[in-house]
C-alpha cells in the first residue's frame, strides 16, 4: 500500500522532520537524521511506536513524497520561500521566540506573518487531519504550530491531541503584548493536554487564559466551555490538562556511546590536539541570543584580564552552531561574537595557544560526547532556554563521574540539576566566581555533585518524559475531555479582562 494511504494511530507534528537531506559522493540524494533538541527528544520514542511524524523538510520549496527512515514514517510538509520568510524566520522566529525569551531581543510584529502563521498552521493540522486514524493520538510540537491542536479539533473531534510547549511560556506582562494572544489561545487550548517544561511556564498559560478568557483553573485543569456545535447537546465544558512535563535526553545512549573505545580516544586526542591544558572549559550552543554566549565570553574574558585564569594553562572551546541565520538578529549576534572572540584571543594567545577555540559547525553525537568527556567544566549559562538539553548530556556523558557543570537558573534544566553550580547569568561576577570555583573544585567534591546529577538524569530520562505525557493524554482521552459541569465562575473574577 502507499504510505499516503494509510492511517496511523500516533501522530506527531512538528515544524522539522527528523531528518536532514544529504548528497552522497556519487551524487544520490539521501536523509540523515539530523541533531537537535526536538528531535533527540523524540526520536527513541517513534521508534518504538508504529506511527507517522508529519514535519517540514528544511529547506524552502522541497516536495517529497512520505517516506521510511530508519524505521520512522515521515511525512513532509513543504513551504515555499515566502512562508519561509515570514511563518518560519519572520513569526516563529522573530516574534514568538523573542517574546516568549523574555524580550532578550525586540519582537517584531507583522500582520503577513501572522497570514502566513496561520495559513501553515492550517496546512499542518490538515495533512495530521487526514493521516490519523480513528480515536488516534496527535501529538503536536512546540511554538511554531500552536493553532494546530484547536484546527484539529474543529476537523476531527474523535482525535486526542497533545500539546509540548518546548520553549518558555512568558508571565502575562510580557504575552499581552501580542497582537494575537487571543487567538493562539484558542488555538492551544484545542488540545486535552498541554504540556510545558517548568511549573512556572504552566502558570504563566493559565493566568493568560483567566486574564484573557476569564475561563476557571484549578491545579493543572482548566475548564473550557463549550459555545455551539454539537457537542453542546450533552455537555457544558471539557477539561484540558496544563502542567510541567520536563522534557530530558536518552541517558543510556550517551552513557554508552562515553564508554566506546574509539570516543574515549577522541576525547584523549581533542586534550592533545589543544596541547594538554591544564582546564578545559566547554560551551556549546546553537549561535543564539538567548544562550548567553556573551555574558560568557565576558566573565572569561576578565578572568584572564584579572590573572585569575593563566591562558597558557586554560582553553575555552566554544562550539556554536549555525542556527537561524537569515534572522537580523542572530547575524548581528554573530558578528558580536566573532569579534569578542578575536579580541579575546589577541589580548591573551600567544604562539601555539589561543585562550577561546572558537568553532562554528554543528557536529555529530560522538564528537559532542567526546568534547564533554575532554572537558573539566561545562559552562551553560543561558538568559532564557526552554530546558537546555546539552546540560543533560554532560551529566549523562560522564560515566567517569567527574566534571562540573556551571548552569543558568534560567534553563529549565536546574530545575533538576541542583547539584549543579547554578548562576544568574547577568551577574557576571558571580558567573566568574563560578568557574573558579569550579576550576579549583576538590575532586571529592566534584564527583559527589556529578554522582547525585547523574542520578537524576538517569531517573529522569527522555522515555520516562513521553511516557508520563502519554499517559496523561490517554487519561484525558479515557475521561472524555469533558464532564457534564454546570456552569462555573472563574478562580479569579478580577483577573478577567476579556
Ligand atoms: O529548528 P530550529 O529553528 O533550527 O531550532 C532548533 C530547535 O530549537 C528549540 O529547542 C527547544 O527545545 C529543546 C528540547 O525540548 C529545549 O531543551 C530547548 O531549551 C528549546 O530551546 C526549539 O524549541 C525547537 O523547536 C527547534 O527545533
Ligand atoms: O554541534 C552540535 C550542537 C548541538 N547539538 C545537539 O543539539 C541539541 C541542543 O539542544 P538544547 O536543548 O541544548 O538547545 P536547543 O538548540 O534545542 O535550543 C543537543 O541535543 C545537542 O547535543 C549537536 O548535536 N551538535
Amino acid at each position: 500500500m502507499e504510505l499516503e494511504d494509510e492511517s496511523y494511530d500516533f501522530v506527531v507534528v512538528a515544524n522539522r522532520l527528523p531528518v536532514d537531506s544529504v548528497t552522497e559522493a556519487d551524487g544520490t540524494k539521501g536523509w540523515k537524521l539530523s541533531p537537535g533538541g526536538l528531535v533527540t527528544a523524540l526520536e527513541p520514542v517513534m521508534r518504538s511506536a508504529d506511527g507517522a511524524w508529519i514535519g517540514w523538510p528544511g529547506a524552502a520549496d522541497t516536495h517529497v513524497d512520505p517516506f521510511e527512515h530508519d524505521g520512522i514514517t515521515m511525512v513532509p510538509v513543504s513551504l515555499d520561500q515566502t512562508e519561509v520568510e515570514r511563518y518560519y524566520e519572520g513569526f516563529s522566529n522573530d516574534t514568538l521566540w523573542p517574546l516568549y525569551h523574555d524580550v532578550i531581543a525586540q519582537p517584531s510584529y507583522h500582520r503577513e506573518w501572522w497570514d502566513s502563521y496561520v495559513s501553515v498552521n492550517r496546512r499542518f493540522a490538515d495533512r495530521a487531519a487526514s493521516l490519523a486514524s480513528h480515536g488516534a493520538i496527535v501529538w503536536v510540537h512546540d511554538y511554531q504550530l500552536q493553532l494546530v491542536p484547536g484546527m484539529l479539533r474543529e476537523k476531527r473531534p474523535d482525535l486526542t491531541i497533545g500539546f509540548f510547549n518546548h520553549i518558555p511560556f512568558p508571565a502575562y506582562g510580557l504575552y499581552s503584548q501580542l497582537p494575537w494572544r487571543r487567538q493562539i489561545l484558542t488555538g492551544l487550548l484545542g488540545a486535552d493536554v498541554i504540556g510545558f517544561q517548568r511549573t512556572a511556564d504552566a502558570g504563566n498559560f493559565a493566568r493568560a487564559v483567566r486574564r484573557l478568557f476569564g475561563y476557571e483553573t484549578r491545579g493543572s485543569s482548566i475548564r473550557v466551555p463549550l459555545e455551539d456545535g454539537a457537542e453542546r447537546r450533552s455537555r457544558h465544558s471539557r477539561t484540558v490538562v496544563a502542567r510541567a512535563f520536563p522534557i530530558s535526553i536518552d541517558s543510556a545512549s550517551f552513557a554508552d556511546l562515553a564508554a566506546r573505545p574509539d570516543v574515549v580516544e577522541r576525547a584523549r586526542q581533542i586534550r592533545e590536539d589543544l596541547g594538554n591544558p591544564k582546564t578545559i572549559l566547554f560551551g556549546v550552543d546553537r549561535l543564539d541570543y538567548t544562550k548567553g554566549i556573551r555574558h560568557r565570553l565576558k566573565a572569561y574574558a576578565e578572568l584572564l584580564q584579572d590573572g585569575r585564569l593563566d591562558a597558557s594553562e586554560t582553553t575555552l572551546i566554544q562550539v556554536a552552531s549555525p542556527s537561524r541565520e537569515r534572522v537580523a538578529a542572530y547575524m548581528e549576534l554573530r558578528d558580536e561574537i566573532e569579534m569578542t572572540v578575536g579580541r579575546i584571543n589577541g589580548d591573551y594567545g600567544s604562539i601555539g595557544s589561543a585562550p577561546v577555540h572558537y568553532l562554528h559547525h554543528g557536529y555529530p553525537r560522538e564528537e559532542m560526547v567526546a568534547l564533554y568527556l575532554a572537558s573539566d567544566v561545562m559552562l551553560v549559562t543561558a538568559l532564557r532556554d526552554g530546558m537546555n538539553l546539552v546540560a543533560k548530556e554532560y551529566v549523562a556523558s560522564r560515566i567517569d563521574g567527574d566534571g562540573v557543570l556551571i548552569l543558568s537558573e534560567f534553563a529549565g534544566a536546574s530545575d533538576d540539576l541542583r547539584q549543579a553550580l547554578l548562576i544568574n547569568p547577568h551577574d557576571i561576577q558571580g558567573v566568574k566566581e563560578a568557574i573558579v570555583t569550579a576550576v579549583e573544585m576538590e575532586p571529592r567534591d566534584r564527583k559527589r555533585r556529578m554522582r547525585a546529577l547523574r542520578r537524576k538524569v538517569i531517573e529522569n530520562d527522555v522515555a520516562k518524559w513521553s511516557a508520563t505525557f502519554l499517559e496523561e493524554l490517554r487519561r484525558a482521552s479515557h475521561a472524555g475531555t469533558a464532564a457534564d459541569t454546570p456552569e462555573h465562575e472563574t478562580t479569579d473574577p478580577q483577573e478577567t479582562n476579556a
